[in-house]
């Protein structure tokens, strides 16, 4: 199978109150699937035209017939994706975009009417059809974590102890992962909700001048979504399990455009001492005052994305296949500088696919597999409208663009006894069908000679 692209949506907002208070001009046009900029320094020259999967327009409101909903933008990428998690396969949806630019909004929400975002509404449906689906022969079990990475330190946003520095390791099946990461079984979606929203609470923000609550972390939520069959025939149990990752990405733009230059992590106490009192810690906040460091490293996961996506892109359009398991060779960790692996003698077409830098950094390490390999996967990219944003707009659109270029190489996620099951039944249908079109041609032979 030569592999499914990621799918790629772009979402313009409506001008925040700052864009309105300095009277912003809007950018940016969509007509269908296509986005169009414009140079507000240079209107003469020509519009830049970019096609996407989706190109979603909500910079005005519902009356609008162009309007797209947070409904809508479910139903095309959630509601799509959650159907490949029933099939087995894992799914991932990532939300790329400037400070303020409206990933948040687009991955959670308001709790208002009508204003959910992907998660909450991926997660009410899961249920929803999980309680339709489920049988006597069909079991579900649903997990989640909840994760963020600060300066490239991974916290755990479900245990309230966690003060970050977790460990990320390569199980050698599995792939990478969060040792001793909290996952939680869950049966409801209020349970679900619940967790969501301690998890939201515990997540690092801060003031900049595009955003008054900024998320300043990467935040992962994981869903681990498993389907157990007990085949009447055979009496053999099979298992699927998928994992959903959606992914809130922390703002793109360089440091000193959101006003976050010079802040860092500010916690109540010293980090490195024991907490006095039980129960979570302070959520923590950044301030303005001490000296800078938290761009950089914020920086470091999403230039490496910048990489990885652009190797993947490079890869493809040399014909080559990446595999996101280059050969191993360093340890089984992730922790610190990562390792360098040393590299067997390859063409140079297969070296380059090869040198995917995953390992650069936390972020890319742990979504290996969503970036062009098991997974299917979708990116959003939020937009600001303003003119003032032009330049960091841009190079959103031109992110997303190289984006539409991977392909991912998804396999159902089941046991042997399962795809056997799924082989054979598949088969016995193709040979239904073929013997009834078989039928029905003789059908058509003999009715015509009847006939006649
Ligand atoms: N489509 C939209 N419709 C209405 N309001 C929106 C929309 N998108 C974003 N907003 C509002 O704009 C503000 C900034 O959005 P949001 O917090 O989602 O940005 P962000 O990209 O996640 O920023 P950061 O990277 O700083 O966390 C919020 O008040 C949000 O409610």
């Amino acid at each position: 199978m030569a592999g499914a692209s990621v799918k790629v949506a772009v979402r313009v907002r409506p001008f925040s109150a700052r864009e309105s208070s300095r009277q912003a001009k809007c950018v940016i046009q969509m007509r269908g699937n296509t986005t169009c900029i414009t140079n507000p320094k240079l209107p003469k020259e020509a519009t830049k035209h970019f096609t996407f999967d989706y190109s979603y327009w909500s910079h005005t409101s519902e009356e609008d017939p162009n309007f797209a909903s947070q409904r809508r933008v479910y139903q095309d990428i959630g509601e799509e994706m959650l159907a490949h998690a029933f099939e087995g396969y894992n799914v991932c949806i990532l939300a790329y975009g400037q400070t303020g630019a409206g990933k948040s909004y687009t991955m959670m929400g308001r709790q208002e009417p009508g204003q959910r975002g992907i998660i909450p509404q991926l997660c009410e449906d899961l249920f929803a059809r999980v309680a339709r689906e489920g049988s006597p022969e069909l079991s579900f079990s649903v997990e989640v974590s909840y994760l963020e990475i600060y300066c490239e330190r991974v916290r755990d946003l479900l245990n309230p102890k966690s003060r970050g520095g977790l460990r990320v390791r390569e199980h050698p099946l599995l792939g990478p992962y969060v040792q001793d990461l909290s996952r939680l079984a869950v049966a409801s979606f209020a349970d679900i909700a619940d967790l969501m929203d301690s998890g939201n609470k515990a997540r690092t923000v801060a003031a900049t001048n595009m955003n008054e609550t900024s998320s300043r972390s990467h935040a992962v939520f994981t869903i681990v979504f498993s389907q157990r069959r007990q085949d009447p025939l055979s009496d053999l149990t099979t298992e699927k399990v998928s994992r959903i990752s959606l992914v809130d990405l922390a703002g793109s733009e360089r440091a000193d455009a959101s006003g976050a230059k010079g802040i860092r992590l500010k916690v109540s106490r010293d980090p490195l001492r024991p907490p006095k009192k039980r129960g979570r810690p302070p959520r923590p906040h950044l301030s303005l005052t001490p000296p800078p460091q938290e761009g950089a490293n914020i920086n470091k996961s999403l230039t490496t994305l910048g990489k990885v996506i652009s190797a993947l892109a490079e890869a493809v359009s040399l014909g080559v296949t990446p595999s996101p398991h280059p050969p191993s060779g360093g340890p089984g960790d992730f922790w610190g500088d990562p390792p360098t692996l040393p590299r067997p003698q390859q063409s140079s077409k297969k070296k380059k696919a090869d040198f995917i830098p995953y390992r650069d950094s936390v972020l890319t390490w742990l979504l290996k597999e969503n970036l062009g390999g098991n997974s299917r996967t979708a990116m959003i990219a939020a937009l600001s409208p303003a003119d003032s944003s032009y330049e960091e707009t841009l190079s959103t659109l031109r992110y997303a663009d190289r984006t539409k270029q991977i392909r991912c190489h998804a396999v159902i996620n089941e046991d042997p006894n399962a795809r056997l099951i799924r082989e054979l039944r598949a088969e016995v249908t193709r040979l239904r069908e073929l013997l009834s079109a078989q039928g029905e041609g003789l059908g058509g032979i003999w009715g015509a000679e009847g006939a006649a």
